[in-house]
C-alpha cells in the first residue's frame, strides 16, 4: 500500500451510478439465463435419448451459470484502475460486458487486472490511480485511493485518501467463523504466488497469518480461470487438515465463482474407507515412514508363495502341484508388472495349463474337444482352488493391512526394518482405521489393484464410446454457440453421458481412488508424512501442485521441519519456493510472544520471521489462577463481555476437554459459527478467532523440544490472547508482563 493521509471519505456520485449499471447488467444476465433454463426444461421429457441427454447437459450449463451469477452478488465490484492513456477499468469478481461487448467489469483473474494488485508508487506501470470501492448490498459506502503518479493525475480534487484503508478495514473486521475471500485486497507478494505458473510444484512457506490458506484458495480459482480447458475435466484437489477446517473455508471458492474443487482431508482420501480412529502421535509417526512402501510390497509378495510338492485330487485323477511349475507361473505373472490381483489371473491361467498337461499325460486319448472340459474340471476342483489360492491369494487392501496389524509374525516377516518395540505398538486385533492408515491402504490398493480383468475391457469400450460422444458434443457446441468459453466439448460430453442424477467432475473424482487431478493444492502441508506424500503424488502424475505450510507450525512427528528433506526425494529436487512474510492476522505483541516461546523451545530452529500488519492495544493478557477450570471459566466470561458479536476459542490440552465442556457450557461438536468453541491445539490449526483463551500453555508442548502446537495456538487470535495458567509458564511467556 502507498501511504495515505486520512481525510473525510466522500463517495463520488459517479461510482454509485457505475455500480448500478454493473448490477443492472448482472440482473439482465440472470434473467436471460433463467429464461433459457426454463425453455430447456419446458421441452419436457420427450425425444430420443440423445435429445434428452443434450437437454440435460444444457440445463446443467445454465444452472451452473446461474449459481455463478448468484454467488458473485456480494461485493461484485471492488476496484478501479485509472490508466496513463486515460482509460479506466473496473475490477470485480467476474468479467462482464454490455450488449455491445464493451467491457464493464474486468475479472480479477484476467491479465488486465494484474496491475491492480501489483502496482506501487515506485513501480506504477500503466496505472496512475488505484481505487478501492467498499460496498454493502448494492451501495458504495466508501472509496479509497492510492495515487501512483500524482503528476499524471488530471483531477486531483477527486482523489479520496481515506482513513483506515481497505486492507486494514478487512483485517479489523470481526470474525464470523467462516473464512472470507480477500479478492479486494490481495497484496503484491500474494498476487505473485496466486498467478504463478500452473506447471511444476510450488511450495509456499509462510509464518502464521501470512495468508497461505487465502492464497491457496485464490490460486485454485485463478488456475481454473486461466487454464479452464485443462483443469475443468481433470479437476483440482484441495487437501486441508480437518473437516472442521474444510467447513471453515467452504464458502471462499463459491464466492469467487468456482464450485468444482474437490476438498478433502488426507483421512478421507480413499473412497469407502472411514478413518475415524485415534492413535498416538508415536504410532502415526511409525506408520508415516517411507519404508512402508517396502513393507507393503513385501506383504503383498508374501502372498505369492511356492508350496512344497503336494497331491491334488481332481475327480478320480491325482495330479501333483510341482514347485518348479508354480515358480515358473509366478515369474510369468510378475513379468507383466500388473497389480497383484490382475497378475493373479495370469498365474492361474499358467497353472491350469500346466495341470491340464499333467492331466492329459495321466488320461491318454483326450481329444482337442475335451480340453475346455478338463480346464473347467480343474478350475472347480477344491484341491486345485485351495492350492492356487495359497500360492497367490486374492487380496483386498484393507484385508492385507488388517492382517499385518493382527498377526505379529506376518508383520515381522514384512517389516524387519522396524524394531520389535515399534512393531508391538502397531499390533491390534481390530478397531477403526486411523488417518495414518489411509496412505497405507492407498499404497496397498495400488499394488493389489482391482479384481477383474473385465474392468479393463469395460474401460476400453467406454473409451471408444466416449470418443464418439466428444465428437458429437463438439458438433452441438459449434451449432449452438453456447460454450462461450465456459465449457469444453469434453465436459459437455461427460454431461451427455451421465444419466440419472447429475454428476460433476468433482463428484466423479472424489468417488474414484485412481483419479488423477490436473492440480493439487495442499494446505498445512508441513503435517504430511512421507507415505501421505506418496498417496498425493500418485494422484498428480503431471506434478502440478501448490503446497502451502509453515515448517515452524509442525505438530506431528510424522510431519516435516524442512521442505527440502521431505520433498527433494519424491520430487527429485524439482520444486520452487515462494515465501510470504506479512502476518495479517496476529497483532504484533502476540506474535512477538509466540516467537519468543518457539525460539526458547528450539533455539537452533527459530520460526521464520514475519511482520505483523497490525498493532492492537491490550492484545496479550496472562492470568495465574488457583484452579484452571474455574480460571478459564472466569476468563471466558470476561472476554465474552467484550466480544461484541465476534468469535472466541478456548484452546486447551485434550485431556482437559471433558471437564471443560461442562464448565464452559460449550458443545462437544465443533461448530465454528458458535460464539465460543473449545479446541485442542491440533484442532485449531489453520483457524482464527477474535479472541483466544489459552489454558495451561506448558501442557501444549509436552515432551518435545518444539513449540509447534503452542506456537499454532498462540497465533490464532486477531485481537486478543488471554493465557490462563496454574503451573509454570513456558520460557518466553514467563517474562511477559
Ligand atoms: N491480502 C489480504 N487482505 C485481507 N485479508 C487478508 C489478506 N491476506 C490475509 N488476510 C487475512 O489474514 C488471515 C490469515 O490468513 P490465512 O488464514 O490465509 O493465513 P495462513 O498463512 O494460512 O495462517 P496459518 O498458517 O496461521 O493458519 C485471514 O483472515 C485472511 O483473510
Amino acid at each position: 500500500m502507498t501511504a495515505t493521509e486520512p481525510t473525510k471519505n466522500i463517495v463520488p456520485f459517479a461510482e454509485q451510478t457505475y455500480l448500478d449499471a454493473v448490477y443492472a447488467r448482472l440482473d439482465e444476465l440472470r434473467e436471460h439465463t433463467t429464461q433459457r433454463l426454463a425453455q430447456v426444461r419446458r421441452e419436457g421429457p420427450s425425444g430420443s435419448p440423445q435429445n434428452r441427454s443434450e437437454r440435460d447437459a444444457f440445463a446443467t450449463l445454465y444452472e451452473d451459470r446461474l449459481a455463478q451469477l448468484d454467488a458473485v452478488e456480494d461485493r461484485l465490484v471492488f476496484g478501479r484502475m485509472d490508466l496513463r492513456d486515460g482509460g479506466r477499468r473496473y475490477v470485480g469478481r467476474i468479467g462482464l460486458s454490455d450488449d455491445d461487448h464493451a467491457p464493464m467489469l474486468t475479472d480479477w483473474r484476467a491479465p488486465a487486472a494484474r496491475a491492480f494488485y501489483q502496482a506501487t508508487a515506485a513501480n506504477p506501470g500503466d496505472l496512475i490511480l488505484r481505487r478501492h470501492l467498499q460496498t454493502r448490498a448494492r451501495t458504495v459506502i466508501a472509496v479509497e485511493d492510492d495515487v501512483l503518479d500524482l503528476d499524471a493525475l488530471t483531477d486531483a480534487a477527486e482523489v479520496n485518501l481515506s482513513g483506515e484503508g481497505a486492507l486494514l478495514a478487512a483485517l479489523n473486521a470481526q470474525r464470523t467463523g467462516r473464512m472470507g475471500d480477500i479478492v479486494a485486497t490481495i497484496q503484491a507478494e500474494q498476487d505473485a504466488v496466486i498467478r504463478s505458473d500452473l506447471d511444476g510444484v510450488l511450495v509456499v512457506q509462510g509464518g502464521p497469518g501470512t495468508g497461505k490458506t487465502a492464497v491457496a484458495l485464490h490460486r485454485a480459482a485463478y488456475l481454473l480461470y486461466a487454464h479452464r480447458q485443462r483443469l475443468e475435466r481433470s479437476g483440482v484437489l484441495m487437501i486441508g487438515p480437518s473437516r472442521v477446517f474444510l467447513r471453515y473455508i467452504e464458502q471462499v471458492l463459491p464466492s469467487l465463482g468456482e464450485t468444482g474443487v474437490v476438498a478433502s482431508t488426507m483421512a478421507d482420501l480413499v473412497p469407502g474407507v472411514s478413518a475415524r480412529g485415534i492413535e498416538s502421535d508415536r504410532v502415526a509417526e511409525i506408520k508415516g515412514r517411507a519404508v512402508w512402501a517396502r513393507i507393503i510390497g513385501s506383504a503383498v509378495r508374501a502372498r505369492q508363495r511356492v508350496l512344497p510338492e503336494r497331491e491334488l485330487k481332481v475327480g478320480s485323477v491325482r495330479l501333483t502341484l510341482r514347485p518348479a511349475e508354480v515358480r515358473e507361473a509366478q515369474a510369468r505373472a510378475r513379468r507383466g508388472r500388473a497389480p497383484h490381483n490382475l497378475a493373479r489371473v495370469t498365474f492361474v491361467r499358467q497353472m491350469l495349463t500346466a495341470l491340464s498337461r499333467q492331466y492329459s499325460e495321466m488320461v491318454p486319448g483326450l481329444g482337442e474337444d475335451d480340453h475346455m472340459e478338463v480346464l473347467e474340471e480343474l478350475r472347480s476342483a477344491r484341491d486345485v482352488r485351495v492350492a492356487l489360492n495359497l500360492c497367490w491369494m486374492p487380496l483386498s487392501a484393507t484385508g492385507l493391512l488388517a492382517d499385518l496389524y493382527a498377526k505379529p509374525h506376518r508383520l515381522a516377516e514384512a517389516a524387519p526394518m522396524l524394531t520389535a518395540a515399534e512393531r508391538a505398538l502397531l499390533e491390534r486385533a481390530d478397531g477403526e482405521w486411523t488417518p495414518a492408515d489411509v496412505p497405507l491402504i492407498d499404497e496397498a490398493a495400488e499394488l493389489i489393484g482391482a479384481d477383474e480383468e473385465a474392468d479393463r475391457a469395460r474401460a476400453r469400450e467406454a473409451e471408444t464410446q466416449r470418443a464418439q460422444e466428444v465428437e458429437y458434443a463438439r458438433e452441438v457446441l459449434e451449432a449452438s454457440g453456447a460454450g462461450g468459453g465456459m465449457v469444453s466439448a469434453e465436459v459437455l460430453a461427460d454431461r451427455f453421458a451421465t444419466s440419472g442424477p447429475r454428476q460433476t467432475t468433482a463428484e466423479r473424482a472424489y468417488a474414484d481412488r485412481s483419479w488423477t487431478y490436473g492440480h493439487v493444492v495442499v494446505d498445512e502441508a508441513q503435517e504430511l508424512s512421507a507415505m501421505a506424500w506418496r498417496a498425493l503424488l500418485r494422484r498428480n502424475p503431471t506434478r502440478s501442485m501448490t503446497i502451502v505450510g509453515d515448517v515452524s507450525q509442525t505438530s506431528t512427528r510424522a510431519g516435516t521441519s524442512d521442505w527440502g528433506a521431505t520433498l527433494d526425494g519424491p520430487l527429485r529436487g524439482r520444486w520452487r519456493l515462494a515465501t510470504l512474510t506479512v502476518n495479517y492476522r496476529t497483532p504484533s505483541d502476540i506474535m512477538d510472544a509466540a516467537r519468543r516461546v518457539a525460539t526458547a523451545a528450539d533455539p537452533e530452529h527459530p520460526p521464520t520471521p514475519v511482520t505483523s500488519a497490525r498493532d492492537v492495544d491490550d492484545a496479550l493478557a496472562i492470568t495465574r489462577v488457583d484452579d484452571l477450570t474455574t480460571g478459564l471459566r472466569a476468563a471466558v466470561e470476561a472476554e465474552r463481555r467484550m466480544l461484541d458479536g465476534g468469535r472466541l476459542a478456548v484452546v486447551a490440552a485434550r485431556h482437559r476437554h471433558a471437564e471443560l465442556f461442562a464448565a464452559l457450557e460449550v458443545s462437544p461438536v465443533v461448530d465454528l459459527t458458535d460464539e465460543v468453541v473449545l479446541l485442542d491445539p491440533a484442532g485449531s490449526k489453520g483457524l482464527e478467532f477474535d479472541v483466544v483463551v489459552l489454558g495451561e500453555p506448558a501442557e501444549l508442548m509436552p515432551e518435545s523440544d518444539r513449540a509447534g502446537d503452542l506456537y499454532v495456538a498462540m497465533t490464532r487470535p486477531t485481537r486478543r490472547l488471554h493465557v490462563v495458567h496454574h503451573g509454570p509458564l513456558p520460557e518466553g511467556l514467563a517474562d511477559v508482563h
